[in-house]
């Protein structure tokens, strides 16, 4: 090996409106970026927030939707000036939850994929299905169905780390082969979001990574492997072999396909590294320390915490961790997160963040007593059907507020309910914690304000990057790289700065608040009142 050439590192987050690819250099430093964003970029497929909406709870987005984006975003790198050849691993984060379905001769065609055509014109037949993605809530009745045949939902929670939940791989799977056999049993292989973007890569099918694999109610979570019973539950016998087996994330899974060699310049030994969950590339890219709680804003909200042991959670999931240096991750999802605070912010103010955020500093910390729960789509955390719920500073509940309020209602009655279920979690927040912002909207330093006051700890961004899954992911790739070679690099933790600190007054607040919110939630209809007046 060339002791002196520069090396690089390229890092890919498919997330759920836009492909992102990051180069990083030794020292970690970023070098280049690119991105494509689904609904603008490709119009074609016509999706609104990178996804396509059914009339039952049904989400779902085309598979060729992310390999056309994949082509895009390559050529936008050569425009931003990347250097493929110095380029000695890659790897990705992505989605988590959704399955991607291949065609009986989809692996013969990676292998063999044309250097003189896009991808996307080459894997136009790849796939039997759309993908049914993480916004999906229409397998409640398929959930049910699963804790029954493992034991009942603690029982799963113990095994697998969550209780069923709509959006988790093992129940998409059991609607699959439930109420669409044919496309079960045409799909010779299943992947995850994660997988099936690393497969673009390697040129064959590429394993599910342990840590995104636990976001399926499938990977017993202690002996890391697929659950018998779990397995059964979801499909016949030829699912195992669908899903084939699973590897630890930092696992190197060999050379690059010579399509990227002869199209990109990419080297020929250039390594590909186990893509994974976005969650759990951010867990990795943001190197909490013990204390520290990961908020990532993209259009979910999610909160991340590294745990040295998995525990049964009472509420949301332990997840085995992306790295040695977190072996189990916690992570409580919220559904409504940046695409509806957005929603919201095209009704209220129109397009600008700037003029949102007018809005918000026309009001009050408290909001006088107004306060709101938006679920634009069905929530994950509580499990409760999309709707609007206004309430004046008496409990009355109200249809209409100026828009100042509303504005303040909605980012308030979000960062309540982070607080409210983290703590059911039992997230423990103390006064070394601080709480670590990333994502899309970790850029707004009014929202991070109020999620400071609302959790009474600082809130923190990363230095380097605002978007610790796509930085994880190039930096996973680089250490990876790194330790399968001997090369020591001299890329260091990414570091991180305040940008908001809690208001002396934050506890007489916000602390009423919180019993507030959860009446307001008792009140909520929930995912499961539906299914049964469904029935
Ligand atoms: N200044 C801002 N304030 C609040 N939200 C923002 C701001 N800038 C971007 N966003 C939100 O960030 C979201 C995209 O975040 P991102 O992390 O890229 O999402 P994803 O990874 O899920 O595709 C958009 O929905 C947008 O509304
Ligand atoms: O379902 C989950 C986590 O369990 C979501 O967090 C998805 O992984 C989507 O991520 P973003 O696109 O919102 O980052």
């Amino acid at each position: 090996m060339d002791e002196t050439r520069k090396k690089t590192f390229l890092g890919f987050d498919f997330s759920t409106q836009r492909l992102k690819a990051v180069v990083i250099g030794e020292d970690y430093e970023v070098l280049h970026e690119a991105e494509v964003e689904f609904d603008v970029d490709l119009p074609e497929f016509r999706t609104a927030g990178g996804v396509l909406r059914g009339e039952r709870g049904e989400v779902t987005a085309p598979p060729l939707l992310w390999v056309k984006a994949l082509d895009m975003v390559m050529d936008r790198l050569i425009v931003a000036g990347v250097d493929f050849s110095l380029i000695d691993a890659l790897s990705g984060a992505a989605q988590q939850h959704g399955s991607v379905w291949w065609a009986k001769d989809a692996e013969s065609r990676l292998a063999t994929l044309s250097p003189d055509q896009f991808v996307h014109t080459q894997l136009a037949t790849a796939f039997v299905s759309n993908s049914p993605v993480w916004m999906d809530s229409s397998t409640t009745e398929d959930c049910k169905a699963l804790e029954e045949a493992v034991g009942g939902p603690e029982e799963l929670a113990k095994i697998t780390g969550s209780r069923a939940y709509e959006r988790f791989t093992g129940a998409q799977i059991r609607k699959m082969f439930r109420t669409r056999p044919r496309v079960y049993q045409a799909a010779t292989r299943i992947s995850l979001v994660s997988s099936f973007a690393c497969s673009l890569f390697l040129g064959r099918i590429a394993p599910i990574d342990l840590s995104d694999g636990s976001g399926m109610n499938l990977l017993d979570i202690h002996s890391m492997k697929w659950d018998e019973k779990a397995l059964k539950a979801c499909g016949d016998d030829t699912l195992a072999s669908k899903l084939g087996e699973p590897v630890a994330t930092a696992s190197d899974l060999g050379v690059v396909s010579p399509y990227f060699v002869a199209r990109y310049g990419l080297r020929a030994d250039c390594r590909v590294v186990a893509f994974t969950g976005d969650n759990c590339s951010a867990l990795a890219g943001l190197r909490l320390r013990s204390g520290w709680v990961g908020l990532s804003l993209g259009t979910s909200d999610t909160l991340l915490l590294g745990l040295q042991a998995p525990a049964a959670p009472p509420a949301g999931h332990v997840l085995v961790g992306p790295t040695t240096h977190a072996p189990y991750m916690a992570l409580l999802c919220f559904s409504n997160g940046s695409l509806t605070r957005q929603n919201h912010r095209d009704r209220l103010a129109g397009p600008s963040w700037d003029v949102f955020n007018d809005l918000l500093r026309a009001t009050v910390r408290g909001n006088m007593g107004y306060m709101g729960i938006y679920y634009d789509t069905a929530e994950i955390v509580p499990r409760a059907v999309a709707g609007r719920w206004l309430y004046d500073a008496s409990g009355r509940a109200i249809e209409k507020l100026a828009p100042q309020f509303e504005a303040r209602a909605l980012l308030e009655g979000q960062a309540l309910a982070r607080r409210a279920h983290a703590e059911d979690m039992g997230f423990k927040l103390d006064a070394g914690s601080r709480l670590v912002a990333t994502g899309g909207a970790s850029v707004n330093k009014e929202l991070l304000q109020i999620f400071a006051d609302v959790f009474n700890t600082p809130v923190y961004v990363q230095d380097q990057h605002a978007n610790a899954a796509l930085l994880g992911a190039a930096i996973r790739a680089a250490e990876v790289w790194s330790a399968k070679t001997g090369t020591k690099l001299s890329g260091a933790d990414p570091t991180v700065s305040p940008v908001a600190t809690p208001y002396a007054d934050h506890d007489k607040i916000y602390t009423p608040m919180l019993p507030r919110y959860r009446d307001i939630l008792a009140h909520i209809p929930k995912l499961d009142d539906n299914a049964k007046s469904a029935r």
